[in-house]
């Protein structure tokens, strides 16, 4: 037999033990799992008849106690079982996806490691059929070629050698194909993965992983760890596949999944991304976006204005003075120097702005403005500011409280004297002692009560003290007008999306943050959207949390490019072990729309790129004479594409206002769906798209439409129709009418 052969046959003979192996373990499980069902049931009865329903006797609720977590341990125990048959479900299909051969240093003995989606392993005999994709053994596969490898364990690094690298592609529990690989994880099959159509839901990347990905996913060094990544280098898969590994690696360190939180820029993205953690086992991880944090913090009293509807703003008044001013009034409210500024006006009004009273009560000094003062100004253990009010109004409620009986025998010796009164002395005294008791209170929360939103307005109405308290720092040149416009809409009621960072970085410093204390670890993808200040909010939000930042410095929309994001987000968030690490290579696109997209880059922000070598079709440009032509062209190019195969096509416009109108009249003739900011979810097909809602996602063919000089010519513009063209995987098409825009 010759060795191909002889290695096929040893395959298929591994692969129905694995499968055969699967199979009883299944039956067992089911079969655990009818027995506990069985046991759940008897046990709900038991306690249904062996028990009172409603009691307030002692022993009774003992018992009643008892019964419940018996069946709170065995539903547990079903679950477990439950979970356990769906992962054995998941890999009869195809239960691992590589394998090396390894010989540990100073042993003569041959491992051979297959590498799958969870762990298989004969509990009886201690035989690994398969091992997980996080396992610390695993990593050998992701990162070395064959010779010398090794790899972290518990106990210290391992070393050995790696005499045989495999992959395998198996289908419906069948052994497709397999081969041999000196390197890594050959180009060949991350080519023939990354050439298939996209799905609407992302999906995982475990058999391909690459080295520097790798790496990213399996730190465990450091508190804060930083990703820039050119467009689809993989940021979010990687953050995904990082949060699978901490909860395996939780195991150890006892991180569950109701201790992550992923921070994702807006809905269609959160449920776009959502199936990937449950694929790789990991259900029940929390996700937000940023306006949802804020209107739960603000419990609804503001957030009207949402990230889309900012971002539409900006693009509709980009050449007129206001649209410039509204982005300077971001740039500023989401700055350092903003913060320092609120820091100083935290201050200013604990010293300054508080004017704490003398309290009396029935003639008699409780306690004096100046003693009141030094209390609150002595506040050593760093209660914030609204609790020790708080506690300074209770100490003085309950100073009074034995005074109270006092008063209440003066009143009714008042009452006793004037006339009207003779048969409800009692009563009317009372009366009168509450409303008195109530008025006392309002008096002590003249100074007692801090509100976040009217401080806030006391910086925008007060000139002065805004120039007091940013001495020293430098302001935009058109601050007056920032200030005249904030002052303005804030009178009306009304609060911009850029005033809510600020707002609860307020509220947060006044009356402190008990939410999320179990938050453990926290990752921000998109993080290029956030401003300084919105991460000194995550900061405060998530106080002990360690932190995995993603971002793309050249898809930032609304703010100019600053590569000194990243300095700051490590300032802020100020971790002991940081690492700012780079990802240069794009596998999303084909090299040709790659080569493309870096073109459109500003010179000044060229980046170091490399792109997969996967080759396609060259983009097209294409001139239409009218709206009505380009209509009809995208029509006949939505039959083609999907003709050819392509399962999920893109048209891209600038706004939504212009998505929406394409809408409606494409629908007239294809199959079409619009995308709104929170429309839910990207469904396979054709669909239309506002360019800053494509922001992380990805289509088989993407459509821009009418990229002529009007729609697409500021640096803004730029930003938007980088974004789009970079979200293609096989084919981009990009319409214009009129003339070309210079961008292209
Ligand atoms: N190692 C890999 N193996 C297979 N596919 C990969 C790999 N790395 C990335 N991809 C694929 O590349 C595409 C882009 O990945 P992803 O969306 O995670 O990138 P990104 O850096 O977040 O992109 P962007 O910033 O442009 O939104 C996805 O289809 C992903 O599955």
């Amino acid at each position: 037999m010759d060795s191909y052969k002889e290695s096929h046959q040893e395959e298929i003979e591994y692969l129905s033990n694995t499968i055969a192996f699967i199979n009883e373990e299944m039956e067992k499980e089911k079969i655990d799992l009818l027995e506990k069902k069985s046991d759940l049931i008897a046990a709900r009865k038991d306690m249904y008849e062996n028990t009172v329903h409603i009691s307030s006797d002692f022993e009774s609720l003992v018992d009643m106690n008892l019964y419940h977590s018996q069946i709170n341990n065995q539903i547990s125990n079903y679950n477990i079982n439950l979970q356990r048959i769906k992962k054995l479900n998941k890999m009869i299909s195809s239960p691992y996806f590589g394998r090396f051969d390894f010989i540990e240093k100073g042993s003569s003995e041959k491992e051979k490691i297959y590498i799958g989606l969870y762990n298989l392993m004969d509990r009886n005999t201690g035989q690994v059929y398969v091992y997980d994709w996080r396992a610390p053994i695993s990593s050998i596969f992701y990162r070395y070629e064959l010779g010398e490898a090794m790899y972290d364990t518990p106990l210290g690094i391992s070393r050995g050698d790696v005499s045989l690298k495999r992959q395998y592609q198996i289908r419906n529990s069948k052994l497709k194909y397999f081969f041999d690989c000196s390197v890594r994880i050959t180009d060949e099959i991350l080519q023939e993965v990354l050439s298939h159509n996209t799905s609407a839901k992302m999906k995982n990347i475990i058999e391909t992983i690459q080295k520097e990905q790798d790496v990213i996913i399996r730190d465990r060094e450091h508190e804060l760890l930083i990703v820039q990544g050119v467009a689809g280098s993989g940021k979010t898969s990687i953050a995904l596949h990082r949060i699978a590994f901490l909860l395996y690696e939780g195991l150890n360190s006892n991180l569950q999944s109701n201790n992550v939180i992923i921070i994702s820029p807006n809905a269609v993205f959160s449920h776009y991304i959502s199936s990937v953690l449950p694929e790789l086992g990991e259900e029940n991880v929390r996700q937000s976006i940023f306006d949802d944090l804020v209107l739960d913090a603000f419990k609804g009293r503001f957030g009207e204005e949402t990230r889309d509807m900012q971002l539409e703003t900006l693009i509709y008044s980009r050449t007129k003075t206001l649209g410039d001013q509204r982005r300077q009034s971001i740039d500023f409210k989401g700055s350092r120097i903003f913060k320092q500024i609120l820091d100083r006006l935290l201050w200013h009004y604990g010293h300054r702005l508080i004017v704490f009273e003398d309290v009396y009560y029935n003639g008699t000094i409780i306690a004096t403005r100046q003693q009141l003062k030094n209390r609150f100004l002595h506040n050593e253990i760093g209660i914030p500011m609204a609790k020790q009010l708080k506690i300074i109004e209770k100490t003085l409620l309950e100073k009074v409280h034995p005074l109270q009986r006092n008063r209440l025998k003066r009143l009714e010796k008042i009452v006793e004297k004037s006339e009207g009164h003779e048969f409800e002395i009692k009563s009317f005294s009372r009366l009168l002692a509450i409303k008195q008791a109530k008025a006392f209170r309002e008096r002590i929360q003249r100074f007692t009560n801090v509100d976040y939103r009217q401080l806030y307005e006391v910086l925008f109405n007060n000139h002065g003290l805004l120039v007091k308290l940013s001495q020293g720092l430098e302001l935009p040149e058109n601050i007056e007008e920032i200030v005249t416009a904030t002052q303005q809409y804030l009178r009306k009621g009304q609060v911009h999306y850029e005033d809510y960072a600020p707002l609860l970085y307020l509220k947060l410093k006044i009356e402190g943050n008990d939410l999320f204390s179990e938050i453990k670890h926290v990752v921000i993808d998109e993080a290029q959207d956030y401003s300084p200040l919105q991460y000194e909010v995550f900061k405060l939000l998530y106080k002990n949390a360690t932190y995995t930042v993603l971002g793309d410095i050249q898809q930032t929309i609304e703010k100019a490019i600053d590569r000194s994001l990243y300095d700051d987000i490590s300032e802020i968030l100020d971790k002991r072990k940081t690492v700012k690490l780079s990802l240069d290579k794009g596998y999303r696109s084909t090299r040709e729309i790659n080569t493309f997209t870096q073109k459109l880059l500003d010179e000044g922000a060229k980046q170091n790129y490399c792109s997969i070598e996967r080759h396609g079709e060259e983009p097209l440009v294409l001139h239409q004479e009218t709206s009505e032509s380009m209509d009809e062209a995208i029509i006949g190019d939505i039959a083609n594409y999907t003709e050819l195969g392509y399962e999920s096509i893109a048209v891209i416009c600038k706004t939504q206002d212009q998505a929406e109108k394409v809408y409606c009249r494409l629908k007239e003739s294809v199959q079409i769906t619009l995308i709104k900011p929170r429309g839910g979810e990207v469904i396979k097909g054709a669909l239309v798209i506002p360019s800053y809602m494509a922001k992380g996602l990805e289509f088989d063919v993407v459509i821009v439409y009418d990229a002529n000089k009007e729609n697409y010519s500021s640096d803004f513009d730029r930003k938007l129709l980088y974004i789009a063209c970079t979200r293609a995987l096989h084919r981009l098409v990009i319409y214009y009418k009129g003339d070309r825009s210079l961008l292209i």
